[in-house]
């Protein structure tokens, strides 16, 4: 619990809101146990008389200013709920930043938009930089494990989770962008694009549209890279499981259209690779065609 005499007239304060889920508030007066109320005003301005049963009912304090849109959650002076989506959302919006550190954690926040922080210039911006001297990025963590891995000679392991449509796939393809590239020689072998080429033929099979998100994964990855004394990719293996089997054959209530029949999952991949006319006889030669391309991959890794 916070130190009460951190109550004080001028002190702010995050207090619940039905809309908002946080707002910020100001002390107009010293709290002083014993209190039934604090008197706070609002930015709108408004006085508000917030009910306090006993200490324990005070709200979070808010962080001094100066720690506003801080890129890592824990130099906070205070961290809390509020605290941790205020930084959040003021680095999303006044800095244009969806990553930010807690510890050595990065938390990422899904921008559903395309931003241009992905592209080789950035990979090489990050390639041999400490962690602590960047800006948050899934490419500084990468790094990170591959500098480790590098220089200890231990396996390093990225564990990426977060609810249906965050972005976890997402984030996966751009770390293993990131290891192509800096895994790689000045031409990519053929071991890194059969990694990265992979995707879209696990993504539909496996993969299905649903109301959170119209490409979830309905099964787990586990993504082993396998690196060379140089540092360079030699090979990758991916264990799947927890394969969810009811989203391949039904549709859920709420869709018009599901992506994860077998059939369908298949017809978009071939819409991909545009060799697909859209007419079912070529779809199943298409999807011939895929299944012999899949299994190429996987023989011949
Ligand atoms: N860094 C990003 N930049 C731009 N768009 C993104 C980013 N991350 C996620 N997205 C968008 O969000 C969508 C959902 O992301 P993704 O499929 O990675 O979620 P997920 O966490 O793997 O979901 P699920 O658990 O359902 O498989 C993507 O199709 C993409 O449109």
């Amino acid at each position: 619990m916070a130190t009460l005499e951190l109550y004080s007239k001028g002190a702010s304060v995050w207090i619940p809101d039905p809309d908002a889920v946080w707002v910020s508030a100001q002390l107009l007066e010293d709290y002083s146990p014993g209190h039934k109320h604090l008197l706070l005003q609002l930015s709108d301005g408004n006085e508000v008389h917030y009910p306090v049963g006993s200490s324990s009912d005070l709200p979070p304090l808010g962080n001094p200013d100066i720690l506003e849109g801080e890129n890592d959650l824990t130099t906070l002076t205070f961290l809390h709920e509020p605290a941790v989506l205020h930084n959040l959302r003021v680095r999303f919006l006044d800095y244009s930043s969806i990553y930010t550190y807690c510890g050595i954690v990065l938390v990422a926040i899904n921008p559903y938009d395309q931003l241009p922080i992905y592209g080789e210039e950035v990979i090489d911006a990050y390639c041999g930089q400490d962690m602590a001297d960047m800006e948050p990025h899934i490419f500084s963590v990468a790094e990170e494990a591959y500098r480790t891995m590098i220089r200890s000679e231990k396996k390093q392991s990225i564990i990426i989770s977060g609810e249906s449509g965050s972005g976890k796939t997402v984030s996966a393809k751009f770390t293993m962008r990131y290891f192509a590239v800096v895994g790689g020689t000045a031409q990519q072998t053929r071991v890194e694009e059969r990694v990265l080429a992979s995707n879209p033929i696990m993504e539909s099979i496996g993969n299905a549209k649903t109301i959170r998100n119209d490409n979830s994964s309905r099964f787990g990855k586990y993504i082993e890279i396998g690196f060379g004394r140089k540092g360079d990719i030699i090979g990758a293996n991916m264990r799947t499981y927890l394969l969810e089997k009811s989203r391949v054959v039904f549709q859920v209530k709420g869709l018009i259209f599901k992506m994860c029949h077998p059939f369908l999952s298949l017809l978009t991949l071939s819409k991909m690779f545009k060799i697909c006319s859209c007419c079912y006889c070529s779809n199943l030669f298409n999807s011939m065609i895929i299944y012999v391309a899949f299994w190429c991959i996987l023989v011949s890794q």
